[in-house]
């Protein structure tokens, strides 16, 4: 709702009240309309201003209402009629105005912000764009050039920057609220004529064609394949270029088409899947709101290679005070060149000076003995990790967390080798660690309620997106690669090439194909695992076929041939030299792949993309359903995180599970039936139970499928 107070000096106070973040639900739009009447009718009142409860102006429509019909009264004409008054209407912006909450501002006549309040127009984020009005009044007020940026990335800036480009009148460090009001009894009288925006000319620069065309351009190489951000250009177009009634005419039909769209819809489940990850739940029980954490101000890093590094940096910039430990006197003396330049440079993106936390060097594991929780990052190496889980427990005060970063080691195995088996969990970070979001939080049988909370609540801190996940091979997000990977090598053998099994990919909206990606991070690191688990190196036979199951050595043979990706400067493709970025086709790999058919009796034959895409998504997906039903993610919404946050799956397309739904779950069980059929020796073809338990169930909407699965584990306890 919204409530309506008279003040002393005849200033009308509209409170916009809806909790948490004063979302425009039609309770509120109705409470604001008469509250506006109240205004329009009461001759005692002479000026508005107009906040929100709790010190947050407003989030914006409530995006919850965007699943059902939309009822109430509409956003457009309710602005209109706030800029149309003829008393004064000031928007008093503490906290944040995003979305329709900022175009309820843009129709006030004046702004006040505070400096630190957070404004911006994220409906591009959500598939949408600010269909009230948002992009028509923006550039009037800010100019082109800004409305563009600021609408087509949907970025949050300060109440500091948005005075600095117009959209606010002051700022202040104080209330904005208190000043709104005394601005406002100031201002009875003053003309409002030049204070409505829609009746004010676009700001634009002189070429605007050629402005639009190229950023069209940009717009349309960052958005892969996303609608929403070439709508709000061509929104902004209409601005630049009509009168405003005809834009808002334009801004409306563009919205028509984006808020019915699949996109729209992936990304506002996107959103709340962010949230809901939060929110953990444990087999025993144990969840988020029911368990305490312990605040952690000291941590260890141990291992300063590629993710040690980007580790410690993460955990200063969270205002931690950090000891990182490396034994390699090389390793160590590169890290504390380059530690410390990492983290100041992260800093500074992010607008601080300096990094709250510090990190100090050594190479002794007696400098970790003080510290309340320690994060390992050694090679991937089971005897090693073991060992050094051995000598924390000694070595650390008896409560000190040790977490480790492998990932896909058994974390069971780790905590069993520790005298605290409960304060043992692991943190498997992305590469690089200090930027990418995700965190997957891996509980072990053993790790404790408080320990999980504690390192969940570490990574919220940290800027992460923490999932927690279940201790299996490989967890959820490199569980699900694995056969992802295994089809597009067998692509390969069909006779596929690698460039062409990474366009259909990337036109998918993955920002790198999977050869691609397995060059920048290197061939030879599955290439170790695979040594350590017996499937390659002397005396095992390159056949197809490993531990009763279909096998490609395609990558072991590459990495036999040095090819290890950018780093030796050839991979599945060529670089200029060592460390070259740029990839181009390798005439090699044509030949190598023609040899490798020959030798095992393979014809090459023309793939379509369809089946391409089919069969990397599908098995990915597949591997999904069986993680739900093994109960090593909570639900949907946790494996699509892990999957947008850390492997690039395009958001707009929600997350692999999300993708499943849209695309028919029916329809994803025939295709694997079918390739199954054709493959049957692929394991990871074969349709999960809980797959086809949904189908089975009439292919429920993805927010139903945690009831069926928790349905289905209960009933099979019984
Ligand atoms: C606001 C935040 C920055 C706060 O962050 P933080 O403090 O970290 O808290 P959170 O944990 O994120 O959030 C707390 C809690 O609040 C929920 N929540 C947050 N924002 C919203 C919201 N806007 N709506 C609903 N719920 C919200 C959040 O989910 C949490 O709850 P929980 O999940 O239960 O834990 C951060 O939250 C944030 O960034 N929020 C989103 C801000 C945003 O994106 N705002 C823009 C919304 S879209 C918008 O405003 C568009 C419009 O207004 C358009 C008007 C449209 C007019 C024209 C309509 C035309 C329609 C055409 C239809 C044609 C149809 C047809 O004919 O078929
Ligand atoms: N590289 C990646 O993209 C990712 C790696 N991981 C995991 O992170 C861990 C580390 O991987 P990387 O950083 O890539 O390895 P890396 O090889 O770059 O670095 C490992 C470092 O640990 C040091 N080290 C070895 N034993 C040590 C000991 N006893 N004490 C102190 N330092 C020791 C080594 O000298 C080396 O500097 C592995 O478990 C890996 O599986 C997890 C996510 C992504």
């Amino acid at each position: 709702m919204a409530t309506f107070s008279l003040l002393p000096g005849s200033v009308a106070l509209i409170t916009l009240t809806n909790p948490p973040v004063n979302a425009l639900s039609a309770a509120v739009r109705a409470g604001i309309v008469q509250a506006v009447q109240r205004s329009v009718e009461d001759p005692k009142v002479k000026s508005v201003v107009i906040c929100g409860q709790n010190g947050r102006f407003c989030g914006g429509a409530d995006i919850r209402e965007f699943a059902g019909p939309m009822s109430g009264p509409p956003l457009v004409p309710l602005i209109h009629a706030i800029e149309a008054l003829d008393k004064p209407v000031v928007a008093a912006i503490e906290g944040l105005a995003l979305g329709g909450g900022l175009e309820l501002a843009l129709g006030c006549h004046y702004r006040i912000a505070h400096t630190t309040a957070l404004l911006g127009l994220p409906e591009v984020t959500l598939g949408l764009l600010p269909a009230a009005g948002g992009t028509q009044r923006l550039p009037r007020l800010a100019g082109l050039p800004a409305a563009l940026d600021l609408i087509t990335t949907g970025r949050h800036i300060s109440g500091t920057e948005a005075l600095e480009l117009g959209i606010v009148d002051q700022v202040t460090d104080g209330s904005a609220l208190d000043i709104a009001l005394e601005f406002a009894k100031s201002i009875v009288g003053r003309p409002l004529n030049t204070r409505r925006l829609s009746t004010l000319p676009c700001r634009c620069p002189t070429d605007i064609d050629n402005l639009l065309d190229r950023f069209m351009v940009q717009v349309r190489q960052r958005a892969r394949g996303a609608l929403a951000p070439v709508a709000c250009v061509g929104a902004l177009r209409a601005a630049a270029t009509l009168p405003y009634a005809q834009g808002l005419r334009k801004e409306r039909e563009l919205m028509d088409t984006l808020f019915n769209s699949g996109q729209a819809r992936a990304l506002q489940y996107a959103f709340f899947s962010q949230r809901v990850v939060g929110k953990w739940t444990l087999p025993s029980g144990a969840r988020w709101d029911n368990t305490t954490s312990r605040t952690i101000s000291t941590a260890a890093v141990i291992g300063l290679g590629t993710m040690g590094r980007g580790i410690a940096v993460a955990l200063a910039l969270a205002g931690m005070s950090v000891v990182a430990v490396e034994t390699q006197e090389k390793q160590l003396s590169e890290a504390r060149q380059m530690v410390p330049a990492m983290l100041q440079r992260e800093a500074g993106r992010r607008g601080l000076d300096t990094a709250p936390g510090v990190i100090s060097f050594c190479s002794s594991l007696q400098d970790v003995s003080e510290v309340e929780l320690v994060i390992e990052a050694v090679f991937e190496d089971m005897a090693l990790k073991l060992q050094l889980f051995r000598q924390l427990s000694a070595v650390c005060k008896p409560d000190t967390l040790l977490c480790s970063n492998t990932s896909g080691l058994d974390i069971d195995q780790l905590a069993a080798a520790t005298q605290r088996p409960g304060l043992v969990v692991g943190m498997h970070f992305f590469a690089p660690a200090h930027i990418m979001k995700l965190l997957e939080v891996v509980c072990g049988t053993r790790s404790s309620p408080e320990t999980v909370a504690t390192v969940m609540q570490l990574g919220k801190r940290m800027g992460k997106v923490s999932v927690a996940v279940g201790n299996c091979p490989g967890f959820v997000g490199n569980r699900m690669l694995k056969p992802y990977t295994e089809q597009a090598n067998f692509l390969l053998e069909e006779g596929a090439m690698p460039e062409q099994v990474d366009k259909v990919l990337e036109e998918f909206g993955f920002p790198m194909g999977v050869f691609r990606m397995s060059d920048l991070s290197g061939l030879d690191v599955g290439w170790r695992i695979r040594k350590a688990a017996g499937l390659t190196g002397p005396g095992v036979e390159p056949t197809r076929t490993r531990q009763g199951r279909r096998y490609s050595p395609l990558p072991d043979q590459m990495c036999e041939a040095g090819r290890l990706g950018q780093k030796t400067g050839r991979g599945w493709y060529q670089y200029d030299g060592p460390g070259g970025r740029v990839a181009r086709s390798d005439p090699w790999v044509q030949t190598f792949l023609d040899a490798y058919r020959a030798r095992h009796n393979l014809a090459a034959r023309v793939i379509a993309a369809e089946e391409i895409l089919e069969r990397c998504l599908y098995s990915l997906i597949n591997e999904g359903f069986k993680i739900l039903q093994d109960g090593m993610a909570a639900g949907p919404e946790d494996i699509d995180a892990i999957y947008v946050f850390g492997y690039g799956w395009p958001r707009h397309r929600g997350g692999p599970m999300f993708h499943a739904g849209q695309v028919g779950l029916a329809r994803v069980l025939e295709k694997l039936e079918h390739y199954q059929q054709l493959h049957p020796d692929v394991a990871p073809m074969k349709p999960s139970m809980l797959l086809r338990r949904l189908v089975a169930a009439g292919s429920p909407p993805i927010q139903k499928w945690r009831e069926l699965i928790h349905r289905e584990r209960v009933h099979s306890q019984l």
